[in-house]
């Protein structure tokens, strides 16, 4: 098993009574992406402010690196880049000179700057005044600073936020590289599961400040639930013949649906059908998207 990098136990954070995070158990591994997904209002941006120290947890506690965040602060921080909210940035002055700024903080050799802006393919744009950028080569820019210091962790808050289907997709390319590439662990919070789907190995889904669910995307989309629809001649007669089969079907505007029906279930339902007189007009599969599972869980809760 991998080693976790981030590992929360009964994380909570309360604002006037009220728990904005609530005993969260985050587990991230060594060399994942970790999509943090919920709604606006969920918790992700409080939780991520914990994780970096920038706010102290009510209650419950963080182990980053194997090490207790209250014990280790600064050498934790020190190995971890992070995006929190839209990067600010002195506009007249160009990408290279941004950087300089917190590369000198960070006392790291001036060469990084080319390898950052490098990574984020911001090279050829590097002299222009940053006031011309657009929201995704802000971002970009931001996610440089956060690399300078050669971390070993990065946690992005909702890099894709107001950007548009290019610049979702820049991002997107740019944070799938970096397990592999650089050895360096993700773990970036979204509303959308649509951003984070094609990136994430694993999801942390949170609906008022507790998880609802976290494991593998496969396994996310294991959750769907499957329907076979079934349009015949005679419709309430064929649901009272699946009935007598042990099936558990409705009947939706004429439609005959069945939750989760195996192969061999629908055969023979359609062979007694046909048995008895039935003309059949279709046999389809509704599968649900990822989409609609992730709509279903921070409806539902699982
Ligand atoms: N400083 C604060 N004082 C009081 N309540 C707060 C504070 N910060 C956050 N909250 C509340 O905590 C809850 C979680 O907010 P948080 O910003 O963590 O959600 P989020 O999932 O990051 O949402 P978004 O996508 O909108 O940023 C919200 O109900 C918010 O109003």
């Amino acid at each position: 098993m991998s080693e976790m990098i981030i590992q929360t136990n009964g994380l909570t954070k309360k604002y006037r009574g009220r728990a904005a995070v609530n005993q969260l158990n985050l587990e991230i591994k060594q060399g994942d992406i970790y999509g943090f997904l919920g709604p606006n209002g969920a918790g992700k941006t409080t939780t991520i402010r914990m994780l970096l120290g920038l706010i102290k947890p009510t209650s419950g506690s963080i182990s980053i690196f194997g090490r207790d965040l209250r014990k280790d602060k600064l050498s934790i921080l020190k190995r971890i880049g992070s995006l929190v909210e839209y990067p600010s940035y002195y506009g007249h002055l160009n990408a290279v000179d941004n950087l300089e700024a917190l590369r000198r903080i960070l006392n790291v050799p001036k060469s990084r700057i080319d390898e950052v802006l490098e990574i984020v393919s911001l090279t050829s744009e590097a002299r222009r005044p940053v006031k011309g950028y657009s929201l995704g080569m802000r971002q970009r820019l931001g996610i440089a600073a956060s690399l300078l210091g050669n971390p070993e962790l990065l946690i992005l808050d909702e890099p894709t936020n107001g950007l548009d289907p290019s610049g979702i997709h820049e991002i997107r390319e740019l944070i799938k590289n970096m397990p592999e590439q650089y050895g360096i662990t993700v773990l970036v919070s979204s509303h959308l599961l649509s951003e984070i789907e094609q990136m994430a190995g694993t999801v942390g889904i949170i609906r008022e400040g507790q998880m609802v669910f976290q494991d593998t995307i496969a396994n996310l989309q294991q959750k769907s639930v499957h329907h076979i629809k079934l349009v015949v001649s005679e419709p309430e007669s064929a649901l009272w013949i699946a009935r007598d089969l042990g099936s558990t079907g409705s009947l939706q505007e004429n439609t005959l649906v069945f939750p989760n029906m195996q192969d061999a279930k629908i055969a023979t339902l359609v062979r007694r059908l046909v048995e008895n007189g039935h003309d059949i007009y279709r046999v389809e599969q509704e599968k649900k998207s990822l989409e609609d599972i992730f709509m279903q869980v921070i409806g539902e809760g699982v």
